[in-house]
């Protein structure tokens, strides 16, 4: 049999503007537009979300190189700090390894890490060694991470789009749209008006059969969540997303159980860990769940996840995450569609969601994707060298 290579370097860079750190835009950007957040009840931190700081992390890049000058790499959020936890502390589980030891290196990562981990950052820059550690596997064994995972069990991966404009969303081939919602619970009834005739609009311009969705951001309570979507049920809600802060599983499931009927709740972007999604479900919080591949734990942590989703007869639709997301899509029953981040500032074109930072990044077509978009070997993108990488933080090699 063939040796398998060792890991000999694992290396961690920060990069800013846009790309993986898909909130990090310029001004104008729909993305930050008045859009509600769990902030919104401060009026100064209102308009923009880069004002309380979004932002503030911007992209990492994590690169793991073998024995054989093989290298394999992955982005995700988290920049600075989570380049610290990737040099300082995660490397000593990576450096030596097999490249294949995947499964070892996470339950490594994830228990060294436990007494400050279990989430968020910690997470993040989990999530961002072990999408490197598959995408050098599949350089190593020439073959798509999707095949990795057991292959296909579809031809085509088909998307919807999350952004300001679902009208144009639908014109280019989508199969639903999801807009934010702009007033929280701070902008009192006004504001509810305004969102209700903000849906109002947009169904109308969209037509009756087109899925149409909200994402709240965590910005609301129970009791605005629940009015919300009673009265948006008249305007054909598919879902609401992301209503209540994460940690309120007994709010999700609440409100789960207040939706009208056919309207379905979502949530899990900011969950991680499938002891986290596990509350979700046993809990009855939602109907979708929505793992971030770069912050739930990445792909090995996404796998069990969705074993455990399809055990509870929920979907997975993972939040954004473009390649790293369409290559666990294509093989799984249970995530019928992929979301499609519109990173136009104005939601009028399809652009690559992670733009500038890959190459090779394959974009939706008409709403679809071919699965054979994916037939280059790991996750089948390159880092664009044009994106000027910074290395905060070195590490001796094996220490
Ligand atoms: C639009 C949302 O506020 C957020 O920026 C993205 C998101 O939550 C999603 O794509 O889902
Ligand atoms: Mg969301």
């Amino acid at each position: 049999m063939k040796q398998t290579p060792l890991i000999k370097h694992l290396r961690a860079f920060t990069l800013r503007g846009g790309g993986a750190d898909y909130h990090d835009q310029a001004d104008g950007h729909w993305i930050d537009d008045h859009i509600a957040t769990p902030m919104s009840k401060y009026p100064s931190y209102r308009q923009s979300r880069r004002s309380f700081g979004i932002n503030v992390l911007g992209t990492l890049v994590v690169e793991v190189e073998d024995s054989a000058g093989n290298v394999g790499f992955a982005v995700t959020t988290g920049g600075e700090p989570a380049a610290f936890i990737v040099e300082r502390h995660l490397a000593r589980f990576v450096e030596g390894a097999k490249v294949s030891d995947i499964e070892r290196i996470w339950d490594q990562m994830y228990y060294g890490t436990l007494f400050y981990g279990r989430k968020g950052l910690v997470l993040n820059a989990i999530s961002g060694v072990d999408l490197a550690l598959w995408d050098l596997l599949g350089k190593v064994r020439q073959e798509p991470v999707y095949q990795m995972l057991g292959g296909a069990v579809r031809d085509e991966l088909q998307f919807y789009a999350t952004g300001a404009r679902p009208d144009l969303a639908r014109d280019m081939g989508f199969i639903g749209g999801k807009m934010p919602l702009h007033h929280g619970p701070a902008e009192g009834e006004e504001g509810l008006q305004k969102n209700l005739a903000l849906l109002a609009g947009m169904r109308e311009r969209v037509g009756p059969d087109f899925w149409l969705m909200v994402d709240c951001w965590m910005s609301l309570d129970l009791n605005y969540a629940t009015r919300l979507a009673q009265a948006a049920q008249e305007y054909g809600l598919k879902w609401i997303e992301e209503a209540l802060p994460p940690d309120d599983y007994w709010g999700y499931a609440a409100l789960r159980r207040q939706l009208p009927p056919g309207m379905l709740c979502t949530t899990g972007e900011h969950e991680a860990t499938r002891w986290g999604f596990r509350m979700l479900l046993e809990m009855g919080c939602c109907d979708i769940i929505q793992p971030d591949v770069g912050w739930c734990g990445g792909i090995t942590e996404l796998v069990k996840i969705s074993a455990l989703a399809d055990a509870h007869q929920a979907l997975v639709i993972p939040h954004g995450s473009s390649v790293y997301s369409y290559h666990f899509v294509a093989t799984r029953h249970n995530s019928p569609f992929a979301e499609f981040l519109m990173m136009a500032p104005q939601a009028d074109q399809v652009v690559p969601m992670f733009s500038p930072q890959l190459l090779h990044e394959p974009v939706p077509e008409h709403g679809r994707m071919r699965v054979s978009r994916l037939d280059r070997p790991g996750f089948g993108v390159e880092l664009n060298p044009a994106c000027a990488l910074h290395r905060p933080y070195l590490h001796t090699p094996g220490g």
